[in-house]
């Protein structure tokens, strides 16, 4: 079988001419090949020279297909006890804010257009039990945290409070540990009572991380039941069973409270994508009005396709450890932070993130602005 391809062989993966794909792959069709039916003599060499459009920064800008923009972004923040920021070890250039700063620093990002903030707390270890109900009270960090951003700055940014219980177990699990095993429908009742705090609180969005079955239908229940139908839900929906989280663990300090443990009976196996759309299926059908993916970078393939399925709002977390690398490789010398930085997150929107959940926000508002 001869086939002519725009006047000549064409070469896939710079091995085999076309025909002999075709010879060896029979059930592959013309149709799955690239063509180009509106321009075929153009699409071959001299005539078409892709470096063309390359050649100035007015040419690269005027075709660029992505683009990042401060609107993109959601700025993760850790707040403490006391009132000196505290520096987090593993991640480099970010704190703890104490909650007597938090509104302040908060109200720089909202000047230069970051659209809203993730709140998660270093609870002190005295406060941690096994039951976790700390993640309940009116007063926790969290909350302090909220009404403190919300008096200073009301609606010109959003507050997304994370829905977990991890932060505040003495086991450093995100659910409740019965025999063993983190329990499923007996941490959602408590999830929901912690997401009805935060919304107490004044929290917009309701993040809900611990990836249990079922929360998103249940807290939206609980919610709506308790006048609180305007509060949004984005949905950590495909939430995989991590390394990259190890220093966020440091900055909440549920590191040690873990110890050897793992999350592998909630977080998603890293080497699944099938499960990811049944997960944010789920999310959406139980009223999820923004979806998640997480870790960031190691699952852009997971954002493409629960984009490309739903077309819902979509979001990716670049997680701590995906900062801590950048940041570590940029401290040695051997990459460049700006511009590892820019590209890692226009990577996101080229993969169809609607926006993106980075430790970076702040800066990259700085740079853009
Ligand atoms: N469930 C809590 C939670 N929410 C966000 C992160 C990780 C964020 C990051 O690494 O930046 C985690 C950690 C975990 O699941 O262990
Ligand atoms: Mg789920």
């Amino acid at each position: 079988m001869a086939v002519q391809f725009f006047g000549g062989p064409l070469i896939l993966s710079g091995r085999l001419p076309i025909t002999e794909v075709f010879a060896q792959k029979p059930a592959m069709s013309l149709r799955a090949m690239p063509t180009n039916p509106i321009r075929p003599a153009a699409r071959s060499f001299p005539s078409t020279r892709p470096r063309r459009l390359r050649r100035h920064a007015w040419s690269r800008r005027l075709v660029a297909e992505s683009t990042l923009t401060t609107a993109d972004l959601i700025w993760p923040l850790f707040v403490c006890e006391g009132d000196a920021a505290e520096p987090i070890a593993s991640m480099p250039g970010v704190v703890r804010h104490p909650i007597a700063a938090v509104a302040g620093v908060v109200a720089e990002a909202a000047k230069l257009g970051i659209p809203a903030v993730a709140l998660f707390p270093a609870t002190p270890p005295g406060l941690k039990t096994d039951e976790a109900l700390e993640a309940v009270n009116a007063e926790n960090l969290i909350n302090r945290a909220t009404r403190a951003i919300k008096a200073e700055l009301g609606d010109a940014v959003g507050v997304v409070c994370d829905v977990a219980l991890d932060p505040y177990t003495s086991h450093g699990q995100d659910g409740l540990v019965r025999g063993g095993y983190v329990v499923n429908d007996e941490s959602v009742e408590l999830l929901c009572r912690q997401a009805i705090a935060q919304a107490e609180a004044g929290c917009d969005v309701i993040a809900p991380s611990d990836m249990m079955d079922g929360r998103i239908g249940r807290i939206r229940q609980a919610l709506d039941d308790a006048g609180f139908e305007r509060v949004l839900l984005m949905a950590y929906a495909a939430k995989y069973a991590s390394a990259f989280y190890g220093p966020f663990r440091d900055a909440v300090g549920s590191t040690s409270s873990l110890g050897q443990g793992d999350k592998k009976t909630y977080q998603m196996d890293p080497a699944n994508t099938d499960e990811a759309l049944l997960e944010v299926e789920l999310d959406l059908a139980e009223g999820a009005d923004m979806v998640m993916v997480k870790p960031g970078m190691p699952y852009l393939d997971i954002v493409r396709r629960v984009k490309e399925t739903f077309a819902a709002p979509t979001f990716a977390y670049q997680v701590s450890g995906e900062y801590a690398m950048i940041l570590a490789a940029a401290e040695r010398g051997w990459i460049d932070r700006e511009r590892a930085m820019l590209e890692s997150l226009v990577a996101f929107k080229r993969a169809g993130a609607d926006g993106v959940l980075t430790y970076f926000a702040l800066d990259v508002a700085k740079l853009l602005d």
